[in-house]
């Protein structure tokens, strides 16, 4: 487990363009370094509004899009086409906007896909997919992602993997279908905890005074059925990025102060 490194940011603004700014360099690095780069991507407000900063950002022509694999860390078991799922909103934010091979980016099914209203079978698919995608040099059934990036909840939910439910407490499968999330809709595709933690990096995302009792319980010293997001952590580093209303019932001991 590598200790959680907090960073705050003024506003959520600012956060998401420092991410962005981030997330450029590491997919830099990482494809200097292996050819290519695998990132995990979140849905929700904080890790829309960082495909958006990425989008306006001049140096994501730095980076190679053809030679980065896109994941997803949980979705929304709707139809293909369904303004709600996590792919479709990050479509419209980054994705249609710069020349990914389409080989690469991994949407999870749909329901109105092969699999139909078996969220299970769909998500056996697509850990299937992360099998295929994993080599020898990974040592397990999904790959080492380089970014693996969550949205935090208010409740304290990181992927689909929500306080309490099955889902959270799965130590075999690595992907998992949702049944019945206390967060519309009901029926999603989740990874599980063991599959969060394969990556090199797992970055958590929180912006706004709504989040700011999660961050606290998380970064407490909470159990992970009780609070998922204390459960996400990264090979070599586990980041959270904050805004100042996200970290505002954090010990500021735990953070140095944000620069601007
Ligand atoms: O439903 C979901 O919510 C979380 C958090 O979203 P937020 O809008 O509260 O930041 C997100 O991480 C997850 O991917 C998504 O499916």
């Amino acid at each position: 487990m590598t200790t959680p490194q907090v960073v705050v940011h003024r506003d959520k603004e600012l956060m998401a363009q420092a991410a962005a700014a981030r997330l450029i360099t590491k997919v830099v690095d990482a494809q200097a370094a292996r050819g290519t780069a695998s990132v995990v991507l979140t849905g929700g407000r904080n890790g829309n509004a960082l495909l958006a900063a990425l989008a306006a950002a001049p140096a994501r022509d730095a980076v190679d899009w053809s030679r980065l694999d896109l994941w997803w860390g949980d979705e929304r078991y709707l139809p293909a086409e369904d303004p709600e799922r996590n792919v479709t909103q990050a479509r419209a934010a980054l994705l249609d906007a710069v020349p990914l091979d389409p080989a690469r980016v991994h949407a999870m099914p749909a329901s109105d896909g092969p699999y139909g209203p078996d969220v299970d079978a769909a998500a056996a698919a697509y850990a299937a997919e992360l099998a295929r995608a994993a080599t020898p040099e990974d040592h397990g059934p999904v790959p080492c992602f380089d970014v693996l990036m969550l949205g935090v909840g208010p409740d304290t939910h990181v992927a689909s993997l929500f306080p309490e439910h099955p889902a959270v407490r799965e130590t075999e499968r690595t992907v998992v279908g949702v049944h019945g999330a206390p967060k519309p809709p009901p029926t999603r595709v989740s990874l599980t905890l063991p599959t969060i933690r394969a990556a090199r990096e797992v970055w958590l995302l929180a912006a706004g005074e709504d989040k700011a009792g999660a961050v606290a319980i998380a970064l407490g010293g909470a159990g992970e059925v009780q609070a998922p997001a204390a459960a996400a952590y990264g090979r070599t580093r586990t980041l959270w990025l904050l805004d100042r209303a996200a970290a505002a019932k954090l010990p500021t001991a735990m953070y140095p102060p944000a620069l601007s």
